[in-house]
This record gives C-alpha cells, sequence and structure tokens, in this order.
C-alpha cells in the first residue's frame, strides 16, 4: 500500500528559527540571512559554488574549550585526543592543533594529517581493529603516543615490529566491555558481538602476558563503546566502571598501569535528541575512575565538529511526485551518507531570509543521485523553493567531507572555513574530469 499523502509536516521536527537558535555559530538576519559567525552563508554558496562544506573555526575552538573546562572542571588530569576521522581537513585540524588537542587517528593516512597539521605523534593514539605491519612501523618510527591494541594477533605483531626496530611500543588494551551504548547498530561498539576491542574476560591474562613481551611496554586499557550516545551518561558509566574494576585488579597482581583511555562518542543533538553535556561525561569519569589517580585521556569527534559544519546546497528543481512534492538539491548521497547510511536526521534550513518565515509544506528533500536512498529527509516542512535557492544542512561537520564520495561521477565537494569575518577555501572542489585523468589504461584495451 503507498504511504500515505503527507498533508503535514512532521510535528515533532523542531521549526527553523528553534534549530538556528539552538547554534550558537549561526545566526538569522533580516539582510543577510543565514549568518556564520559573521560571513553570510549565501555570500560563500554564491562565490563557491554548491555543493561545499562550511566549517566555523569559532565553534570548533568554542566546543574544544567547553569540552576541556568541563574534563578539568571536574578536577581530572585529562588529555583530549580529537578523533580524526570526523574531519579530517588540514584547516580543522590546525584549528584544533592550536589549541592544544591531541589525535586519534586510525590509520597513516591520518597520522601525516595530523603530524602535517601540527599535532606530534607524540600526543596521538592509534586505535583500529586492522592495523597493518607497515603502519604500525610508521607510527612507532614516529615516536607514537600510544596504540590501542584489539587482539592478541595484533599484540605479538606489534611487539615483533617493535623489538626488531629496537624499541619498545607504548601499547592500552582496547577492552570490549560489552555494554549497550543505545545507539545506532551501525556505531556501536562496545557490544560483544562487535568487532572491536578484547573481550572482557580476556583482557586481564591478556595484559599480564603483554608486560611479559619484549616489545610492550603496557600502558593501560581503553575503551570506546560507540558513537552519538545520547540521553544520558548511563553507558559510558557502566563502561569505566568495568574499567575501574579492572585496573584494579591489574594493580594487585602488580601490574602497572600508566593511564586510562576513555574513549569519544559524546552525542550532539541534530533533532531533539537531549545529549549530555560535557559536564555529565566528566562526572561519569570522576564517579568511575576518578578514586585511581590516573590520568585520563578523551577521543571526541563528532562532539567538537559536528556543530562547527555545514553543508551548502542549491535547490536544482522542486516538482510534484504523485502523492509528495521532491525538492531536488545539488547535494546527494555522495556527499552526506549519514540520512542514507544510518536514517541520520539533519536540520535542512533556507539561507533567504524570506524564505526562511515562510509558511512550509511538506516535501522530500532528496539529492539527484540513481539511488531512492539518495533521500535527505522525508515529510519535512520547507517553504515553495525556486531552483538556485540555496539550503544548509546543518550539523554535517563530522563523518560528513569524510565519508564522501564520488559516486555517480559527482566532484567532491569544496571545503571552506570561516573565522569571524573571514573565509577560505581550504580544499578546493575536485572534479570527476581530475579524477578521469588518473585513470590508466592498460595496452591491451588500447583503440
Ligand atoms: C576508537 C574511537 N575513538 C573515538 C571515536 C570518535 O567517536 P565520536 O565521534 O562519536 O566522538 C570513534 C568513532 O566512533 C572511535 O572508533
Ligand atoms: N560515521 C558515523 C560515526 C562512526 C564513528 C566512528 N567509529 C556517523 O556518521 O554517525
Amino acid at each position: 500500500m503507498a504511504a500515505p499523502l503527507p498533508v503535514a509536516p512532521d510535528s515533532a521536527d523542531p521549526n527553523f528559527a528553534d534549530l538556528i537558535a539552538a547554534r550558537p555559530g549561526l545566526s538569522m538576519h533580516a539582510q543577510d540571512g543565514l549568518v556564520m559567525e559573521e560571513v553570510p552563508l549565501s555570500r560563500i554558496a554564491r562565490e563557491v559554488g554548491t555543493p561545499t562544506w562550511v566549517y566555523s573555526a569559532g565553534t570548533l575552538r568554542r566546543r574544544y574549550r567547553a569540552l576541556k573546562a568541563a574534563l578539568d572542571g571536574a578536577g581530572l588530569n585529562a588529555s583530549v585526543h580529537y578523533a580524526t576521522k570526523a574531519n579530517d581537513n588540514q584547516a580543522v585540524l590546525r584549528v584544533l592543533a592550536a589549541e592544544g588537542a591531541g589525535a586519534d587517528i586510525v590509520s597513516v593516512g591520518e597520522l601525516r594529517a595530523t603530524m602535517a597539521a601540527g599535532i606530534a605523534a607524540s600526543r596521538t593514539v592509534f586505535s583500529g581493529v586492522g592495523k597493518k605491519a607497515e603502519e604500525i612501523r610508521f607510527a612507532l618510527g614516529q615516536g607514537i603516543f600510544q596504540i590501542n591494541a584489539e587482539s592478541v594477533e595484533e599484540i605479538a605483531m606489534i611487539s615483533a615490529i617493535a623489538a626488531e626496530m629496537g624499541v619498545l611500543a607504548p601499547v592500552a588494551l582496547r577492552v570490549n566491555p560489552d555494554v549497550d551504548a543505545k545507539t545506532h547498530a551501525k556505531i556501536t561498539t562496545g557490544k560483544a558481538e562487535n568487532k572491536f576491542g578484547i573481550a572482557f574476560e580476556d583482557a586481564a591474562p591478556l595484559y599480564a602476558r603483554m608486560a611479559a613481551l619484549p616489545g610492550i611496554r603496557p600502558i593501560g586499557i581503553a575503551t570506546h563503546i560507540g558513537s552519538q550516545i545520547t540521553e544520558g551518561v548511563a553507558a559510558f558509566h557502566a563502561a569505566y566502571a568495568r574499567l575501574a574494576e579492572m585496573i584494579r585488579g591489574f594493580r594487585a597482581s602488580g601490574l602497572p598501569v600508566e593511564r586510562v583511555d576513555c574513549g569519544g562518542g559524546l552525542g550532539i543533538p541534530y533533532r531533539d535528541e537531549v545529549a549530555p553535556p560535557p559536564e555529565a561525561l566528566a562526572g561519569a569519569i570522576k564517579a568511575t575512575l576518578g578514586g585511581l589517580g590516573l590520568p585520563v585521556m578523551l577521543e571526541p569527534g563528532r562532539w567538537i565538529a559536528g556543530p562547527a559544519g555545514v553543508l551548502l546546497a542549491s535547490i536544482v528543481l522542486q516538482k510534484q511526485g504523485s502523492n509528495r512534492r521532491f525538492l531536488v538539491a545539488d547535494a546527494a548521497m555522495n556527499d552526506l551518507i549519514r540520512p542514507a547510511m544510518y536514517e541520520a536526521w539533519h536540520g535542512i534550513v533556507p539561507l533567504d531570509p524570506v524564505r526562511f518565515a515562510d509558511d512550509a509544506m511538506p516535501a522530500d528533500i532528496v539529492g539527484p543521485v540513481c539511488e531512492s536512498g539518495d533521500t535527505f529527509a522525508r515529510g519535512r516542512a520547507m517553504p515553495l523553493m525556486a531552483p538556485g535557492d540555496f539550503i544548509a544542512f546543518l550539523d554535517a561537520g563530522a563523518y560528513g567531507a569524510v565519508m564522501s564520495s564520488t559516486y555517480n561521477a559527482r566532484p567532491l565537494a569544496a571545503e571552506v572555513l570561516v573565522d569571524g569575518n573571514r573565509f577560505a577555501v581550504v580544499r578546493p572542489r575536485q572534479m570527476p574530469e581530475d579524477l578521469l585523468a588518473h585513470q590508466r589504461l592498460p595496452d591491451w584495451l588500447a583503440p
């Protein structure tokens, strides 16, 4: 049976004004329309074209500082290691490097990016379930701060490489605490069925064996239970309580523990989620791990970068289907894949103050890619729009550009950084013809 005709937008959705009011880096002006810091976004859309990612340096700084202040305020000796995977643009990394951030990386590519941006390897933790030997060698050669090992096989590999290089690898065990983070199934990582980490019951004997290996300096334990965790800090609390119990056990057996890595995962409100403030996370860490007197690490990605970015797009056309209105944008799932991949909800607002204030009727907002999954929103309250009108996808600073592709031979969108009243293109649009120029034909296919 066909879905019923949406006669009214989803009343649970926040309206444009509420969305913008909740995002301090953005404001709506009668003349200039939607403004990021002091730069009208329509100016960027006109000068740079669309689709384009735009990041706010001010929001990145403000959020990094808020997180650090919450950890310091709880009396924790904490270091923040920004999860590079959320947004690895050099400009974003530089802003965070200047704030004193360390990094969390999952590949040599990310390590090269963070080092190029001024974050030393000695402030960087290497996570990931499938690090290759050459990546481990490179990271050790650069003096990596910590490697979070995820399996007994990997520990053997790290020890062999380090011993051959004549160094001691600083290794923490990533433990899987089997805690339900109550987030989307594709981004939960701390349940027993997930591929991540070492089973809780295996960790203690493994840590003892690790301490006896020639190439390894045991550092402590790490965990990361999932991403976009909202609705309280109970899951964090449960996971960290298990870590604390484990560390006490290690100590009782005479095994050294230097620090504990609490991972990332703090969620943000995209729609109406109640995301815990960083003070609540800091409180959960203090309540569970605080008594151990150890330095703690955090690996936040989304919380810092998500609200700092938008994706600008233009309306290509508005079309009427048999029972739905479609707004076809020039951004697509190849740019922002989160709605297609996780059914994620992103605020979508017009840049034009007149459209912003207009009466809204439900529309499906879609991209031009040849997949029905290329749908950003269904039954969303949107005004009538004309070709060339600009829209912004909110909270697109994390897991946006980094997850984009050239599917349908589409360009990789440009990236722009705004800082106060200035803006700059920090990665130009990459055109399909440039990518075509990189392709090669073997002789046997030559005409
Ligand atoms: C090991 C690790 N640390 C940190 C993060 C960052 O997560 P988030 O962006 O949710 O803070 C991730 C991604 O989920 C991760 O896998
Ligand atoms: N890519 C996911 C988050 C994954 C976090 C990485 N472990 C998202 O967009 O929500």
